[in-house]
C-alpha cells in the first residue's frame, strides 16, 4: 500500500504561549486561537480590567488562561518576566500609531511609536530566544506587523518606519536563530476592524483610500487573523520562518 503524507498537526496541546496586547483587538483573537488549539496562554497587557475580562472568557470556554499586566516598554520588566517563565510560543500584537503628517511628527511621537513598534519588539524576541535556546526546544516567535512594513501610507511614516524595521529584524533573527530551531515571523494585516483603526474608519476620505485599496472589497476581521497566527505557531509551519505573510485582502498586489 502507498503510504500517503499526514497533515501536519496544528494543534499546541502541552505548549504555553505569551500573546501581548492580548486585552483587545487582534491580540485577543490570537489569545483565542491559540487557546482553542490547546496552549495554556499567558495574557499580557497593561490595563488589567479588559484583560481580565478576556481571560476570564477565555477560561468560561474551557481554556487554560492567565493575566499578565505588564508595559511592554518598560525592558527591565520584559526581561525578568522572559527570565522567569519559559515560553513555546511568543505572539507580540502590543502596538500604537500615532498617525499624522511627518513634517508634524515630534520626537516625542516617535519615541513613543518606534519604543513599543521596534524597540520593545526587537528585545521581547532575544529575550524569548535566549530562554528557547537555553532550553534547547523548538520555539516560534510572531510579530504582528503590517502591510506598512511593505508599503507606504499617508500620515503614517513613523508608523510605516516601525514596520518596515520589524521585517528587516525578523529576517535578521531569523538566519541566527534557525539552526537552534527557534523561528520567527511576522503577519501583515492591512486595516482589521479593532479599537486602533476606528478614528481612521470614522475618516470619509480615509474610508475611501481603504475600500479603493482593498481588492477583496471588505476591511478585515480579527477572525482574518487568526488562522495564519495559528499556521505560524504550529508545526504545520516548522519550514517557515523570516518572511512575512500579508492578509491584506490584495492591498499590496498593485
Ligand atoms: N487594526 C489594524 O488595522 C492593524 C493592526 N496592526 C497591528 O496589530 C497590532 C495590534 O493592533 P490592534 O489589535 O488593532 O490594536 P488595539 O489597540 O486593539 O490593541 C493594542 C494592544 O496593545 C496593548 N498595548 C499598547 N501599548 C502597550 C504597552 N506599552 N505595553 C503593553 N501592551 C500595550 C494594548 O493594551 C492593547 O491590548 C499592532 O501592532 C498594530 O500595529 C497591523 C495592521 C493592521
Ligand atoms: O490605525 C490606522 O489607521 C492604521 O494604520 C492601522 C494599521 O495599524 C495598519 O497597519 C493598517 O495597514
Amino acid at each position: 500500500m502507498t503510504d500517503l503524507p499526514r497533515t501536519p498537526s496544528f494543534s499546541l496541546t502541552g505548549q504555553t504561549a505569551l500573546v501581548t496586547g492580548a486585552s483587545s483587538g487582534i491580540g485577543q483573537g490570537c489569545a483565542v486561537a491559540l487557546a482553542e488549539a490547546g496552549a495554556h496562554v499567558v495574557c499580557a497587557a497593561r490595563g488589567v480590567d479588559k484583560l481580565n475580562d478576556t481571560v476570564a472568557a477565555l477560561k468560561d470556554a474551557g481554556h487554560s488562561a492567565e493575566a499578565l499586566s505588564l508595559d511592554q516598554s518598560d525592558l527591565e520588566a520584559l526581561g525578568t518576566l522572559m527570565a522567569e517563565r519559559a515560553f513555546d510560543v511568543v505572539v507580540n500584537s502590543a502596538g500604537l500609531a500615532r498617525h499624522g503628517p511627518a513634517l508634524e511628527t515630534t520626537p516625542e511621537d516617535f519615541d513613543a511609536v518606534a519604543g513599543l513598534n521596534l524597540r520593545a519588539a526587537y528585545f521581547l524576541s532575544t529575550y524569548a530566544a535566549k530562554a528557547m535556546i537555553a532550553a534547547g526546544k523548538p520555539g516560534s516567535i510572531i510579530h504582528i506587523s503590517s502591510q506598512m512594513g511593505h508599503v507606504g501610507g499617508i500620515d503614517r511614516a513613523v508608523y510605516c518606519a516601525t514596520k518596515h524595521g520589524l521585517e528587516g529584524m525578523v529576517k535578521a533573527m531569523a538566519i541566527e536563530w534557525g539552526p537552534a530551531q527557534v523561528r520567527i515571523n511576522t503577519v501583515c494585516p492591512t486595516f482589521i476592524r479593532t479599537p486602533l483603526t476606528q478614528s481612521t474608519f470614522d475618516n470619509p476620505e480615509r474610508a475611501a483610500w481603504i475600500t479603493e485599496k482593498i481588492k477583496l472589497g471588505r476591511v478585515g476581521e480579527v477572525e482574518d487573523i487568526m488562522g495564519a497566527v495559528l499556521y505560524l505557531a504550529s508545526k504545520a509551519s516548522a519550514l517557515v520562518t523570516g518572511t512575512s505573510m500579508l492578509i491584506d485582502g490584495g492591498w499590496t498586489a498593485d
